[in-house]
């Protein structure tokens, strides 16, 4: 293309209605900083940097409508010293790597993002109390297995009773499975090994309300300050009312856990069985031999044959089968409740 022809640059820039300078002849921005967007509050984003420098960022006007969430790489400009009542400005958001929404209306026909570049989504379930259902947690695994984040589930209050057998179940999907009970003896014990799950990594934590989901992240970043259902008692106040997501930073600096307040489950505006079959090595390599249409539930699925060679079923890969078309036959759209 000849540098002459016209093209959406052109497009884009407003008739000359101002003195403000045409987009094409803005500053390069070759002083932006780079840093991670923690959290999001009325127009204001929290940043940090590499350094661990805190600034709070609006967004350019440059960026159009693009959204800014938390876990989005950005470059910042302007006053950048996150000095007390500094505000800096986003200049622009580096391509994601993968992304989970809400479903804005009841329909579940609008999405919003709502958190960006995971490695990890660790889906929380209680023992007990509330009683972990297999739909939710299904429908979590079909959003990090189609998003590629890798699913992990954490069980809690392993103290209060013991822990259903379907659990178990998920570890035919490769889940790392962790059972924990905070409020016992074993609390230093558990906390040792879900740092060594989040270590270097950024994880979303997700689950029912409940579960102790906040009592976890309070263990894990001291100063997080959330909310459980115990202070709520002892104190009266409220429960969080804001569904924003926030990214905490580990005590031990080696990584993020991003609380997701007010989110059970995370938008799918429909089910791609073959990206959720591909996080399978195994699965995918005899998916692929299947009718192209295949759904892998109805008879001539080469899965079958996979799991029974020679006619002969191997337990093993039976489940692992089973559990795969579990997630498979989760329906579209996801559910969106907010908390009360
Ligand atoms: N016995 C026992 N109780 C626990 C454990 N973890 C949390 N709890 C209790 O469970 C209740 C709920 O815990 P929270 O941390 O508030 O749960 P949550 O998932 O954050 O709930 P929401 O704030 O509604 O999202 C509180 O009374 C906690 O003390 C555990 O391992 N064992
Ligand atoms: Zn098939």
């Amino acid at each position: 293309m000849s540098p002459r022809e016209y093209d959406e640059s052109d497009a884009r820039v407003r008739p000359a209605r101002s003195t403000r300078p045409r987009s094409k002849d803005r500053p390069s921005h070759s002083t932006a900083i780079s840093a991670l967007v923690t959290g999001v509050d009325r127009g204001r984003q929290t940043c940090v940097t590499d350094e661990g420098v805190i600034i709070t960022a609006m967004r350019a006007r440059e960026l159009g409508p693009k959204s800014v969430v938390v876990g989005d790489r950005v470059s910042i400009v302007g006053d950048v010293t996150g000095d007390e009542g500094s505000l800096a400005r986003i200049v622009s958001v580096n391509e994601r790597r993968n992304s989970l929404s809400r479903t804005v209306d009841d329909a579940a026909q609008v999405e919003r993002t709502i958190v960006a570049n995971v490695d990890q989504l660790v889906i929380v379930v209680a023992a007990l109390n509330p009683e972990p259902r297999r739909g939710l947690i299904d429908r979590f695994l079909v959003s990090a297995f189609t998003e590629g984040i890798t699913p992990k589930l954490v069980v809690t209050k392993t103290d209060l009773g013991v822990v259903p057998e379907f659990l178990a179940e998920y570890a035919k999907l490769d889940v790392e499975i962790l059972h924990t009970a905070i409020k016992s003896d074993s609390r230093e014990k558990d906390l040792e090994a879900l740092h060594q799950m989040l270590s270097g990594k950024i994880s979303v934590l997700v689950g029912h309300s409940g579960v102790g989901k906040s009592t976890l992240i309070n263990a894990l970043v001291p100063d997080a300050d959330r909310l459980t259902g115990d202070v709520n008692e002892a104190t009266g106040r409220g429960r969080h009312t804001s569904s924003s997501a926030v990214a905490l930073a580990l005590d031990t600096h080696d990584g993020w856990i991003i609380d997701t307040p007010g989110i059970r489950a995370f938008g799918l505006s429909h089910i791609d069985v073959s990206r959720i079959v591909d996080a399978f090595t195994d699965l995918s390599l005899v998916a692929a031999t299947c009718l192209s249409n295949c759904s892998h539930a109805e008879s001539s699925c080469k899965l079958d044959a996979w799991a029974a060679p020679n006619g002969v079923v191997d337990p093993e890969r039976a489940a692992r089968l089973s559990s795969l078309r579990s997630l498979l036959s989760v329906k579209d759209q996801a559910v969106f409740v907010p908390e009360d």
